[in-house]
């Protein structure tokens, strides 16, 4: 079954509680955490993340891209993460940096930007309960996929296969309803989508159609 994570980064963030609840048959939201610093981009912190966490049932899906994440991971875990995200481009201590997280009752996730390559993560790959994909350059919504990255993500997705674990395949950028089906057949379990469901009319039935395209 693929999980649908909509981005709140596409989000009107001057009304975020009922935004959420716009979204309410999707499986997580999904946060965009940017620093200025890692990516071109600042976004917000653990104050919203702890404000909304009490107005959905929503699995939070925390993104991290973030300089020096190995400073922060509590503070994201006690505002109500689910999943803390961190890139493989940002730490020199990925395998401590997962079990801190795991650690502060998350689970843990790896993230890596287009131009990195999949060899960076194989010697933590059976620690980790996601990678996700980054199909677009991390900082910005609303851009075009990468088309490359649907190799990339048939790769993981054997990988995977051979370890024979559980890791969850995520895809992040560009997605949307006339390419959702190509990430999905590569392997993708977790669609993530800001433009193409909260710049929709109805983000609702946009969940909908998302699902259905991986049925
Ligand atoms: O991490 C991100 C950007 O760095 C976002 O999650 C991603 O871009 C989603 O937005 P869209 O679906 O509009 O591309
Ligand atoms: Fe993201």
């Amino acid at each position: 079954m693929i999980k649908i994570a909509p981005s709140l980064l596409a989000s009107d963030f001057t009304r975020l509680a009922e935004e959420v609840k716009t979204i309410d048959n999707a499986d997580m939201l999904h946060l965009d955490i940017m620093d200025g610093h890692f990516v071109p981009n600042l976004t917000f912190g653990p104050g919203i993340i702890s404000a909304l966490r009490d107005k959905t049932d929503l699995v939070f899906d925390t993104h991290l891209m973030i300089s020096n994440p190995e400073d922060y991971i509590e503070e994201y875990a006690e505002a109500g993460s689910d999943y803390i995200t961190f890139h493989i481009e940002a730490t020199n201590h990925s395998h401590r940096l997962i079990q801190r997280i795991k650690e502060s009752g998350c689970k843990a996730g790896v993230s890596l930007n287009p131009g990195t390559s999949l060899k960076e993560i194989e010697l933590i790959l059976p620690d980790l309960d996601m990678v996700l994909i980054m199909s677009v350059n991390p900082g910005f919504g609303g851009q075009k996929y990468i088309p490359q990255i649907t190799e990339k993500i048939a790769r993981l997705n054997s990988m995977i296969e051979e370890l024979n674990n559980d890791v969850a395949i995520a895809v992040d950028g560009g997605i949307k309803l006339h390419n959702v089906s190509e990430v999905i057949e590569a392997g993708a379990d977790i669609i993530i989508a800001g433009s193409a469901i909260f710049g929709s009319e109805n983000p609702y039935e946009m969940i909908k159609k998302f699902r259905a395209a991986g049925e």
